[in-house]
């Protein structure tokens, strides 16, 4: 695919990048990793999730994800915290899971409410079971380009963008966010895969101009439809991983995303929904990532 390609036709529409099946698509892969996987070591791969508060989203995202993990045939174990869970407790709860063989997997479901260090309590997660890939272990084997744990939302922009583009060496890729979460993680995956990177952040001078220069464009900044229809090159690829819930004159609430959608859809090659775009993969890749921990804490070699 020729993202650098001749000015577009009027009526010109991106193809969308329907994260929503090709989540489904991987889901039902890992299934069948699963049971393969059972067969060969009798072992079903646990995944535990802390939340800790009452964040409606977040309660939402964490029972998502214990239904997920019953359908990929592994073990789902949810540790629901007040809000008034102390730091203490928190990483007692974390060494005993750390000790479980049963327990493959574990991560602790962020926002953490104030007064919480979200640092010490990732970095407490043995590298091994850091399904989230968020601590300093697996940062840093992703910095040097070493096998580790890959964080789910990046590592899911990155099946997609691999499904779209195929090779991306040597293709300009600007990354606007640069969070532990997303930005940072995804810049070192698309280094890897052989692409120009630059990282916008809150201190780029003209932010617009670096945009209008990426073949490819990470958008993940929170900051709802920030980047307009004119930041984007013709026929370029846009991964929209921002999630915002807005009122719509109605009196409804919508999902819209970092990119304004209805203008960037007459201007790039491809693009990510939002909802249906990146959201669903991070899941989908949270089950990929447990089934990988399970795989490395029996011995097997990562692939
Ligand atoms: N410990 C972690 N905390 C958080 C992570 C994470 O990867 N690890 N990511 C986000 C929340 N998140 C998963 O935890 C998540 C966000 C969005 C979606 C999703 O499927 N989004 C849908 C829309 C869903 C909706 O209606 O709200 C979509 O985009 O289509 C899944 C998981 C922050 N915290
Ligand atoms: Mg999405």
């Amino acid at each position: 695919m020729n993202s650098t390609s001749s000015p577009l036709t009027s009526d010109h529409q991106a193809i969308l990048i329907n994260g929503k099946a090709h989540a489904a698509t991987l889901r039902h892969r890992i299934r069948e990793d699963v049971l393969a996987f059972h067969d060969r070591h009798g072992v079903t791969p646990g995944l535990a999730v802390i939340l800790v508060g009452n964040d409606p989203a977040s309660e939402v995202y964490v029972r998502n994800k214990a239904i997920q993990t019953h359908h990929a045939g592994m073990r789902s174990f949810m540790h629901m915290l007040p809000e008034t869970t102390s730091e203490t407790e928190l990483l007692d709860l974390i060494e005993r899971l750390n000790n479980d063989a049963a327990i493959h997997g574990i991560l602790v479901q962020l926002p953490l409410p104030a007064g919480i260090d979200a640092r010490r309590v990732t970095n407490a997660i043995q590298p091994e079971k850091d399904v989230d890939g968020l601590g300093e272990v697996n940062a840093g084997r992703l910095a040097m380009n070493l096998p580790g744990i890959v964080p789910c939302t990046p590592l899911g922009c990155l099946l997609l963008l691999r499904d779209q583009l195929g090779d991306m060496k040597g293709q300009h890729a600007v990354v606007i966010g640069c969070s532990n979460l997303v930005g940072k993680p995804l810049a070192m995956l698309l280094l890897a895969e052989g692409c120009t990177v630059s990282i916008a952040h809150i201190h780029t001078r003209d932010t617009a101009a670096l945009a209008r220069q990426a073949d490819i464009l990470v958008v993940a900044t929170g900051c709802r439809e920030l980047v307009r229809g004119d930041w984007i090159k013709p026929g370029a690829t846009i991964i929209d991983v921002g999630i915002t819930r807005a009122q719509t004159p109605d009196g409804k609430t919508r999902l819209v995303g970092d990119v304004a959608f209805d203008e960037a859809v007459q201007v790039a090659g491809r693009i990510t929904p939002v909802p249906g775009g990146v959201g669903p993969m991070t899941i989908a890749c949270l089950l990929e990532n447990t089934l990988t921990a399970a795989r490395m804490q029996v011995g097997e070699t990562p692939s």
